[in-house]
């Protein structure tokens, strides 16, 4: 059954990733020129893949996924469709680094022309958008499970409420580096969405998340490492930093994780920048030491992987 099997490395060169930690408020315009901020601090620290919070741009929550949604499609959308769209593609360019954008709330379009009549549909996305260091966009990840929990007397929350899932995992090619996953906070939940996209030959799977206070404490760090020990990849989390006097409190505690599931940094609660090295290095001696991927016993479980599976080749 097992086998050794030589692998090409995933990640060719050690890269520093940072995660913001961005304190953000009701005003768009302060928070994007606070980003760019803050993202200027993290190039500055020597990251090459810089990561943003979910809602990044926003305050996070059902009430206000429309009021701060905007327009991505037709691609580029003008400034007026997409501010955080431009503002992100410049943060990326004039500091030369591949941004993960976080995400914002997108609206989409669609009209309906029946006999007499046409009508305007509207519908909401949580929409990552990852941008390369010449400021192009190089893919978008709409989140796939909305964040829909209820634990009574605890906490509730129904993003379906407004939001409309993507259907589609998303990897991307960093030329100089190597493949990253990209996904949206609830989606580090699903184990399926890691796995399918470290068999796919990813050495990071990256997401911008804003956990909160019930299950933050309980699953965060476990999912992290929980994500990074199945696949031996690295993972991030980038949360926005907790704002008591918003209606959503984030946990915070923004990290990173490495192929052993060793924590290499996490935040606290407050805004924060926090940088890690990922090496290649690391994910080979875990995949040495701990052959999981020579030892899968396909023959018992047949790999979901090698399927039907709904991703654009990168
Ligand atoms: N924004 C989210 O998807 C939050 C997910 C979360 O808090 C969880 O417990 O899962």
């Amino acid at each position: 059954m097992a086998s050794s099997t030589t692998h090409a490395p995933v990640l060719k060169q050690p890269v520093k990733l940072a995660c913001v930690q961005l304190a953000a408020g009701p005003d768009k315009t302060a928070n994007l020129l606070h980003a760019a901020d803050k993202v200027r601090e993290a190039a500055s620290a020597g990251a090459k893949i810089v990561v943003l919070p979910e809602c990044f741009n926003s305050p996070y929550g059902c009430d206000h996924f429309p009021s701060y949604a905007e327009t991505l499609l037709p691609s580029p959308p003008s400034r007026d469709q997409s501010p955080s769209f431009h503002a992100l593609s410049a943060m990326a360019r004039d500091n030369g680094v591949y941004l993960i954008g976080g995400s914002i709330p997108e609206l989409a379009t669609t009209t309906t022309t029946g006999p007499g009549e046409s009508e305007v549909k509207k519908t909401y996305y949580n929409t990552s958008l990852t941008f390369s260091p010449t400021g192009e966009l190089l893919t978008t990840h709409r989140k796939v499970h909305l964040f829909d929990i209820d634990i009574p007397g605890k906490f509730r929350f129904r993003e379906s409420d407004v939001l409309s899932p993507g259907n589609k995992l998303t990897m991307v090619d960093l030329p100089e580096y190597g493949r990253v996953g990209i996904a949206i906070c609830y989606d580090v939940r699903f184990p399926e969405l890691a796995m399918i996209a470290a068999r796919k030959g990813c050495f990071a799977l990256i997401y911008p998340g804003a956990f909160n206070m019930t299950t933050g404490p309980l699953h965060w760090q476990l999912l992290a490492r929980a994500r990074a020990v199945d696949n031996q990849v690295y993972v991030a989390l980038c949360s926005p930093a907790r704002d008591m006097s918003a209606g959503y409190h984030a946990w915070g505690h923004s990290l990173v994780v490495d192929p052993m599931a060793q924590v290499l940094v996490e935040a606290e609660e407050k805004e924060a920048v926090v940088v890690a090295e990922l090496d290649g290095n690391k994910i080979e001696e875990a995949r040495k030491g701990i052959p999981l991927r020579d030892q899968r016993r396909f023959d018992v479980y047949p790999d979901v992987s090698q399927g039907k599976v709904n991703f654009e080749e990168p």
